[in-house]
């Protein structure tokens, strides 16, 4: 298949046809040029769309090498995630399904699904794990307060990959009138070239703009990895160009530790959620400080893309996840999410080895979300 011999479709039979029905509606409906031109219309009057490229001048003077930001955290909803809601929801509004389910960590995800489906009047149920519904109560209020139902789930772990089994099982049992809006470059073909595709849209952008401000393609791009899309979406577009890819993992307490959710760095192949890819050895329990990253697997590009040495992926720990979170605060005026502090952490090793002079970040999100979970992490009074 198109990512090496990862990817494809480990579904149970049942499955098959509706993922054909949906590869089918993508291949047609969704490549077209009306599709496109609506696409693009919500994200730029609705959700915000073109972001900035920001030149983070302060923090590039404190670290080291010209640091570039690709501004997702300035979206509606304060992520990367509605991008690929839009698109699906547009998807399924023309496949005239009835229903929008999705699974969430973060609640960024959650939240964008949540939008989506009030703004095509679709009834939306979110599935989010009991932990994260604890660790990311505001988005748990946003979700319900535009009318979406969310399902606390509390089997196995309560975190991301017990939601997204559930929503699979919602997904199997109701996929008549159902469209489920997977959340990340994850899941069974065409889940992970669908997001790739709604997603590379920040790529497209920012390989544009970087141009434009500098006359050259960056040194490196750099991009936090839970199930993979927003660093996807980011690389898509340079993927022919000699720029380095880095992705930063949640680490947790360390490659080396039993609590993490880097299979990249620190796993091996293994079949998840309908997809042959890498994933967390069995010793170790998933866990990472940040909810959108802590995930066992990872999308099956990155898997490719590890194996070819297209891309370098290390595991960022909660700490120096962490430590970057407080750089971007106190450098610049920006508060980044405790994910996309896993890609700001990656960048900073970067400018202190010497390797790339000029580094371009995505932004994949703002701190709004993890206010109470920093304060509770930091004591800055
Ligand atoms: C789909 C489950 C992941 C979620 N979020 C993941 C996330 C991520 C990691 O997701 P990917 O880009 O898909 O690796 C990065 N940045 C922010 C701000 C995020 O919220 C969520 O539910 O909100």
């Amino acid at each position: 298949g198109e990512f090496g011999g990862f990817g494809g479709r480990h579904v149970p039979e049942p499955l098959l046809e509706p993922l054909d029905d949906l590869a089918d509606a993508f291949d047609e409906i969704a490549k077209s040029e009306a599709f496109h031109e609506e696409f693009r219309g919500i994200l730029e009057s609705y959700a915000g769309r073109p972001t900035p490229l920001y030149h983070a001048e302060n923090l590039s003077e404190a670290w080291g090498a010209d640091i570039y930001l690709k501004r997702e955290d300035l979206l509606h909803g304060g992520a990367h995630k509605i991008n690929n809601c839009v698109g699906q929801a547009l998807l399924a509004e023309k496949a005239g399904k009835e229903r929008l389910i999705a699974e969430t960590g973060a609640g960024q995800h959650g939240t964008a699904t949540a939008m989506v489906g009030a703004l095509f009047g679709i009834p939306t149920e979110i599935y989010m794990g009991k932990k994260d519904v604890e660790r990311q109560r505001m988005n748990v209020f946003r979700m319900r307060l535009m009318g979406a139902e969310v399902n606390e789930v509390t089997q196995g772990g309560a975190g991301l990959a017990d939601a997204v089994d559930v929503a699979l099982e919602d997904f199997a049992a109701n996929m008549e009138d159902t469209h489920y809006l997977v959340g990340s470059v994850v899941g069974p073909d065409p889940f992970p070239r669908m997001v790739r595709e709604f997603q590379s849209v920040i790529g497209h952008e920012a390989r544009e703009q970087f141009l434009e401000a500098t006359g050259e393609l960056p040194d490196a791009c750099v991009a936090c990895v839970g199930g993979g899309s927003n660093a996807i979406g980011l690389f898509h577009a340079f993927r022919d160009d000699d720029v380095a890819f880095y992705g930063g993992e949640g680490g947790g307490e360390g490659a080396d530790s039993t609590r993490h959710a880097a299979p990249l760095d620190e796993g091996h192949e293994g079949v998840i959620h309908g997809m042959k890819t890498r994933v967390i050895d069995d010793d170790v329990e998933v866990h990472s400080v940040s909810a959108g990253l802590d995930y066992p697997g990872v999308g099956p590009e990155h898997a490719m893309f590890r194996e070819l040495g297209r891309a370098e992926y290390r595991g960022i720990t909660d700490e120096e996840a962490m430590a970057a979170f407080r750089d971007l605060s106190e450098a610049e005026g920006i508060i980044p999410a405790l994910e996309t502090s896993h890609g700001l952490a990656l960048a900073r090793q970067l400018a202190e080895e010497g390797e790339h002079d000029s580094i371009l970040v995505n932004l994949s999100g703002r701190g709004d979300k993890d206010m109470e979970q920093a304060a509770e992490l930091f004591d800055l009074a």
